[in-house]
């Protein structure tokens, strides 16, 4: 399936000069949704890891039905003040801005395996402050797993440790 055909480019968005890829005609597709979580479910499927960590907010989409595919632990990462147990933090910069990210500060043993899921992998800031937090728990990084690549945007330049696969590269 052409997967680029459900996802819509909407110019300036949530700033001028960003164009933002929108997945909201992929999750409104079923057939298409469905494949999409076949196609990443595929691409991984050598990759030894234990749990599957994913991003508030779209993160959330796309990770939480591959756990439920593969039957993988599944730990969310969010935006401060959402978790109400401790956590561990860090700061971050993204495409379009500022941000801070929290895990729970047991979410992870000791050499865990996980493999990070999102939607977009743009300046690859997000990814690395998650890789950050795995080993600020002494968790390790098996893989990263996207659903769109911006690689104008050389983020696999700040990731050059791992192991990364995306479906849909611009
Ligand atoms: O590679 P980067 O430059 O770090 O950008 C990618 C991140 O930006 C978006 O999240 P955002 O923080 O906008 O949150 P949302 O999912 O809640 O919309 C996207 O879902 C990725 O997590
Ligand atoms: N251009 C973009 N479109 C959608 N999500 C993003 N996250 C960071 N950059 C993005």
């Amino acid at each position: 399936m052409n997967f680029e055909k459900y996802i819509r480019d909407i110019p300036d968005f949530p700033k001028p000069g960003i164009i933002f890829k929108d997945i909201t005609p992929l999750l409104a597709t079923p057939e298409a949704f469905r494949e999409v979580i076949d196609a990443m479910a595929e691409r991984v499927k050598d990759l030894d890891f234990d749990t599957i960590l994913v991003p508030e907010a779209r993160g959330f989409l796309f990770g939480s039905a591959l756990a439920y595919k593969l039957g993988k632990k599944l730990v969310p990462v969010r935006k401060p003040g959402k978790l109400p147990y401790d956590v561990v933090e860090v700061s971050y910069s993204l495409e379009y801005g500022e941000a801070k990210i929290q895990m729970h500060k047991d979410a992870l043993s000791k050499s865990e395996k996980v493999l990070i899921v999102d939607d977009v992998l743009a300046t690859g800031g997000t990814i690395k402050a998650i890789e950050t937090l795995v080993k600020k728990l002494e968790a390790e990084v098996s893989g990263v797993l996207c659903l769109i690549e911006l690689s104008f945007l050389n983020p696999r330049e700040k990731l050059s440790e791992v192991k990364v696969e995306s479906i849909l590269v611009y």
